[in-house]
């Protein structure tokens, strides 16, 4: 995994002035791990993660990657309501270059199970479903890197189970990036830490030495 912050900064601005969250951070993700992302409330695990999967952008600097990272697993960002869940798949697939359209189309279609609604515009599906429809896009797509944001609480129980399932199975072959406060969910996904503090990202390629200094 090659992911690098080069001089990052990132504010938000208050009364009070801009409240910096980052200032000239420079930090090199590390090569081939599957980690946590650790900090109180408000360190600015959220705003690293938005700023990863390029939902928000820095003030300065840049994130450098040359890696194919996916968009957050639960996220329905790029989702059109106007449009059936197998058109979305297959807008979604064109964007991300998904060479086998028709293989990829009914991958998705088996995986959400929501059945002939696939055929359906995605705006008179039920939240579970439309969730059900974004988790199997993204994780029908062979990205090098994963982005999971609490994503293991999507749809019903039983789905809930294939999505952890699933996304064992990406633990093994491809890279994660996980945001979350459940150590349980962590300590099955990942095997490193960062730990971010005053605006600093410290690495513990020791998840368990990373989790017991956050816990501190
Ligand atoms: N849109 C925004 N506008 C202004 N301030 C923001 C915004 N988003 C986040 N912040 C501030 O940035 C800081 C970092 O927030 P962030 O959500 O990244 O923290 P976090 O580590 O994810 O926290 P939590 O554990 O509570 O989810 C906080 O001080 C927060 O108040």
């Amino acid at each position: 995994m090659t992911i690098r912050l080069i001089n990052l900064t990132k504010s938000y601005p208050s009364k009070l002035g801009p409240q910096y969250i980052f200032k000239d951070l420079n930090f090199d993700f590390p090569t081939d791990d599957n980690v946590a992302i650790l900090g109180k409330n408000g360190a600015g695990k959220s705003t690293l993660f938005r700023m990863l999967a390029k939902s928000e952008y820095p003030d300065k600097g840049q994130i450098y990657t040359n890696k194919t990272m996916s968009w957050p697993v639960a996220l329905a960002t790029g989702i059109h309501p106007q449009m059936t869940g197998r058109e979305n798949a297959r807008f979604i697939a064109r964007i991300n270059d998904v060479k086998d359209l028709a293989a990829y189309e009914s991958a998705v279609q088996d995986f959400a199970e929501i059945g002939q609604r696939f055929d359906l515009p995605v705006k008179t599906y039920s939240s579970g479903m439309r969730a059900r429809l974004v988790f199997a896009c993204c994780i029908n797509i062979n990205f090098d890197i994963y982005l999971i944001d609490e994503a293991t609480s999507v749809g019903d129980p039983k789905f809930r189970r294939k999505a952890r399932e699933a996304l064992e199975v990406k633990a093994k072959e491809a890279g994660l990036i996980m945001v979350s406060h459940e150590m349980d969910q962590i300590r099955e996904f990942c095997t490193s830490a960062i730990l971010i503090e005053e605006g600093q990202l410290n690495y513990y390629s020791d998840l368990e030495e990373g989790i017991a200094v956050y816990m501190e």
